[in-house]
C-alpha cells in the first residue's frame, strides 16, 4: 500500500527523517509508531500526507487526499452546537445519513451534540474528531497522539472503541502513542523510530522474540533484588526496574521459581512494547542511553 525508501525530511540544517532501506505498510496492517519525543514520528505521517516537503520515495497506491489522520489538537467552532459542526464539516444532515448515526451511537454521543465545543470533556472532544475521522473510511488512518492528556480510564474507552469499530475491516490504521499499553490492544506490528532513523519494523511478537527472548520478567530495582538476580539474564528497562529475558520456558520457570522461593514479587510478560523498544533502540545504540 505504502512504500518508504531513501526518504529525508530536512528541517533548515536538521535531519528530522532518514529512512534508507524501504518499509512498507500493507492493507490490514495495524502499525504502532514509537519512539522519544522528537523521533520523527509526526513528520513521518506529515510525509506521507504530502504536508511536508521531502527527498526520496513515499511509493503509495493512495493519494493523500484519501488518507485521514486524527491529530491531537483539533479546534472547532465554538459558536455553533456540536450538531451544527458535524453537519457543517460533513456537508450532510445527521437524520439523513445512517452511517453518521451509527457512529454517533457507536460513540455514545448523542448527549455531546447539543453541547458547544468548549464545554466538551477531553474525551468527548476526541470523540467528536473520531467520528468526523472515522466517517471517512479511509483506506489508511494515521491517528497521531490522539489521546495524550486524557486520563487512563478515558483512553482505554476510546481505544477499546477504535479497536472495536475496526475489528474484521481491511483498513490500514497507522497509530502513534507514547502509551503502551494502548498498543497492545490495538496494533500487531510496530515501527520503531530514534531520532530520524529506523531501529526496527516487524510484528509486535517478532520484535519482542528478537529484543527480549521468549519472555521477560520485571520486578523493582532494589539492593536486595540486585542481590538475588543472575546479572546474566539481565536486559534494558527503565531506571527503576530489573527486567530478565527469558530465553525459553524451562529458563522462565527457573527464574520464576527462585523469586518466589525468595518471596519476591514480579510480573512476567511477553508483549511488553515499552521493553522490547527501550532494548531496541539500546541495542541500536551499542547500550548508550543517551547520545553524548
Ligand atoms: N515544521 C518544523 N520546523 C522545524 N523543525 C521541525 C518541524 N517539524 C518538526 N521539526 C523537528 O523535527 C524533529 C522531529 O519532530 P517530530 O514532530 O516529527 O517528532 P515526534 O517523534 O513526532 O515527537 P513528539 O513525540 O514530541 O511528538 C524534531 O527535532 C522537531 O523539532
Amino acid at each position: 500500500m505504502i512504500t518508504i525508501q531513501n526518504l529525508t525530511v530536512t528541517f533548515k540544517d536538521q535531519k528530522a527523517l532518514d529512512i534508507q532501506r524501504p518499509i512498507t505498510f500493507n492493507s490490514g496492517d495495524r502499525i504502532g509508531i514509537i519512539g522519544a519525543n522528537g523521533a520523527g514520528k509526526s513528520t513521518m505521517i506529515n510525509a506521507c500526507l504530502g504536508l511536508v516537503p521531502y527527498s526520496g520515495s513515499i511509493d503509495s497506491s493512495v493519494r493523500p487526499e484519501q488518507m485521514a489522520v486524527h491529530l491531537q489538537a483539533n479546534t472547532y467552532s465554538e459558536l455553533m452546537p456540536i450538531s451544527k459542526v458535524i453537519e457543517t464539516i460533513l456537508n450532510t444532515k445527521i437524520k439523513n445519513n445512517e452511517k453518521l448515526q451509527e457512529l454517533i451511537a457507536f460513540f455514545d454521543f448523542e448527549a455531546s451534540l447539543k453541547k458547544k465545543y468548549k464545554n466538551l470533556s477531553g474525551g468527548q472532544k476526541q470523540r467528536l474528531t473520531l467520528i468526523l475521522v472515522l466517517m471517512q473510511d479511509a483506506p489508511i488512518t494515521f491517528f497521531d497522539e490522539v489521546t495524550s492528556g486524557l486520563d487512563f480510564e478515558t483512553r482505554q474507552q476510546l481505544m477499546q472503541k477504535v479497536r472495536a469499530w475496526y475489528q474484521g475491516k481491511n483498513a490500514t490504521i497507522c497509530l502513534v502513542s507514547h502509551y503502551y499499553d494502548e498498543l497492545e490492544q490495538l496494533v500487531n506490528k510496530i515501527l520503531i523510530l530514534d531520532k530520524g532513523k529506523v531501529v526496527d519494523f516487524d510484528y509486535t511478537t517478532e520484535l519482542f522474540a528478537k529484543y527480549c527472548g521468549y519472555s521477560v520478567i520485571v520486578l523493582d530495582r532494589t539492593p536486595k533484588h540486585e542481590a538475588e538476580i543472575n546479572k546474566r539474564d539481565e536486559i534494558y528497562g527503565p531506571d527503576h526496574l530489573i527486567v530478565l529475558g527469558c530465553q525459553d520456558k524451562d529458563h522462565e520457570q527457573e527464574i520464576a521459581k527462585h523469586l518466589i522461593d525468595k518471596n519476591i514479587n514480579f510480573k512476567r510478560s511477553n508483549s511488553d512494547i515499552e521493553i522490547m523498544s527501550y532494548n531496541a533502540i539500546l541495542n541500536n545504540n551499542g547500550g548508550k542511553r543517551y547520545e553524548n
